[in-house]
């Protein structure tokens, strides 16, 4: 349906254009796609539909965004009304909570999306599609072309990583011998049926299709929800899926705001939800649904530089990226450097002044910053200044010459320093560990005997996603590591807060609610729960006698 659909559009193209423009389109728009990321403007704006039931529908609503880089009108969504809210929770509610599909119960379809994952994976690999998707992204949630179609990339592995069997083998289940004759114990990875995934604006493609497929995986059937601004990259993504073969009832798509997807969780009442977002909302929903729930929350993540000062620039350049790339709207963005003293002469201020100082607007290595705005960036940084001992680095200053509309940030990638037996102070500390999701960074410094303080900062913040041990020093990695529990860590010298791609866990830790993405560990924690089912088929013992009351 969805390429019928698309081929009509591309016959009104041609109607508006002509056959050369046809031939254009045909060479950059794959056949599943009803929009073309470079044609998307206010005088030809692009529309997201919700698709329920099997069916793409609208609403009576379209929500209009605009462009984050020159505040035209450019693309509508039918966002769904708390009065439209009945076909989604009627959808939810016929799915059972024994799933689509578990180890007893229509195994066949953990084949066939083997095979949905096949063809998606060959399809988004080709350079067409994966250029689509990376412009796609870039125009919603403005990021280097690099940064969108690394994104493209990690979606692409996950789905090679998921094809043949590798979808029934995420549902291994075990046994163990019982105590008598025709008894074992089975444990199953069972489904939750009906589920929820809210993904938020900053990975429009990665954070909602690797969340997705996993609840699909597993035999759950999701309601999928994904922040209005970028939610046109899964609508088409959900085009390329039914394509590869995905049945139309597995998976419903919704667009709304927070308001109405939260009335629609607590109608439908899915046995499990998936949060992917800010920590406001997570602890909201968290008590909403009565724990039902999994979270991939806000992260203010730490890189620690160890005593060993080695590869300056290579680390310098770590640096810059793990903070600046994305505009810093990564949740594992380096949100605070620790530095140790030893550092100090060694240049990697400068020189992480200076990279950020390459950042601009015409590539998007720096952009508009999508929830934060820039008086609100300033607001914060003069906070920091009133500390004693604190300095701005580098930046501090809005972007000059664009026209990012004011709703949006535009502001220079920004370090500021602060000293540490200050962040400490209890005044301080809720400012200072405070996520500001934009280019944004804390830099201090601390000697030897220093550590304990740094390790005692690691241990009062509240969010532990990932973080960095810059150090080969193995005494030193031991000490960090063992003392601290962000839930993906790298360590040693080219260790780094953000890039996890696929194949490495990524989600928070010491929280028992904390989700996980992209490994098959993330998938079975996230997406099913532990069945047992204790076989006991005798025979009886041929003496058996009845036994004394006991
Ligand atoms: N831990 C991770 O893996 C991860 C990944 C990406 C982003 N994040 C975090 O996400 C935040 C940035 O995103 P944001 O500010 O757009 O997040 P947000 O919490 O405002 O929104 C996230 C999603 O929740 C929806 N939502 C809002 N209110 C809701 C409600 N009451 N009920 C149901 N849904 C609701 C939004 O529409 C959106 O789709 C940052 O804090 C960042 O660290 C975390």
């Amino acid at each position: 349906m969805s390429l019928i659909l698309s081929r009509r559009r591309l016959a009104a193209a041609v109607r508006r254009s002509g056959p050369a423009a046809l031939a254009s389109r045909w060479l950059h728009t794959p056949p599943f796609a009803t929009v073309s990321p470079q044609e998307i403007s206010g005088s030809s704006p692009a529309e997201v539909q919700n698709f329920v039931q099997g069916s793409w529908t609208t609403s009576g609503n379209w929500n209009w965004l605009v462009d984050p880089l020159n505040g035209e009108k450019f693309i509508k969504v039918a966002e769904v009304q708390e009065a439209e809210i009945k076909p989604f929770v009627e959808s939810l509610s016929n799915c059972p909570k024994h799933g689509l599909h578990n180890p007893l119960k229509a195994p066949e379809r953990y084949l066939m999306y083997g095979d949905i994952s096949a063809k998606a994976a060959n399809m988004l690999g080709q350079p067409v599609v994966s250029d689509f998707f990376a412009k796609l992204i870039q125009r919603v949630s403005p990021k280097s072309y690099q940064q969108a179609l690394a994104e493209v990339q990690v979606s692409q592995k996950f789905l090679e990583n998921f094809c043949g069997d590798q979808v029934r083998f995420l549902a291994r289940s075990f046994a163990v011998p019982g105590n008598h004759l025709g008894q074992s114990s089975n444990g199953y990875r069972w489904p939750y049926g009906p589920v929820a995934i809210i993904t938020p604006f900053n990975f429009p493609l990665e954070i909602p299709l690797l969340q997705l497929m996993g609840a699909l995986y597993m035999g759950n059937k999701p309601v999928l929800k994904v922040d209005s601004k970028v939610s046109i990259v899964m609508d088409q993504m959900l085009r390329l899926l039914h394509a590869c073969g995905m049945p139309a009832e597995d998976v419903d798509f919704i667009n709304s705001d927070g308001i109405t997807m939260n009335k629609l969780l607590l109608e439908a009442n899915p046995k499990m939800t998936l949060f992917t977002g800010s920590s406001r909302i997570a602890e909201k929903l968290a008590a909403d649904l009565k724990g039902k729930i999994k979270l991939e929350d806000a992260g203010f993540d730490w890189k620690i530089l160890g005593p060993d000062v080695q590869e300056v620039d290579y680390i310098a350049w770590v640096c810059d990226q793990d903070a600046y790339a994305c505009s810093g709207q990564k949740c594992s963005a380096q949100s605070i450097l620790f530095m140790h003293k030893n550092w100090s002469s060694s240049g990697l201020l400068d020189k992480m002044k200076s990279l950020s100082e390459r950042r601009k607007l015409e590539d998007l290595t720096i952009g508009p910053v999508l929830t934060v705005t820039t008086s609100s960036m300033i607001e914060h940084m003069k906070n920091l200044l009133k500390i004693p001992g604190s300095k701005v680095l580098f930046g501090g200053e809005p972007l000059e010459n664009h026209s990012i509309p004011e709703i949006y940030g535009a502001f220079k990638p920004t370090a500021v320093f602060v000293p540490l037996s200050e962040i400490l102070k209890s005044g301080n500390f809720e400012l200072v560990t405070r996520e500001i999701f934009g280019p944004f960074q804390v830099v201090t410094e601390y000697s030897d005997d220093e550590l304990e303080l740094v390790l005692e900062a690691c241990e009062r913040m509240n969010a532990h996603l990932t973080a960095a041990v810059v150090s080969n020093d193995p005494l030193f990695l031991q000490e960090v590591l063992g003392r601290s529990v962000n839930g993906t860590t790298y360590a040693g010298i080219r260790a780094r807060t953000t890039g996890a791609p696929q194949n490495h866990w990524f989600g928070p830790a010491g929280d028992p609610r904390g989700a996980g993405i992209g490994t098959p560990e993330a998938i079975k924690l996230v997406w099913s729960c532990h069945r047992e089912i204790i076989y006991d088929i005798g025979p009886l013992p041929k003496n058996w006698a009845l036994p004394s009351a006991t």
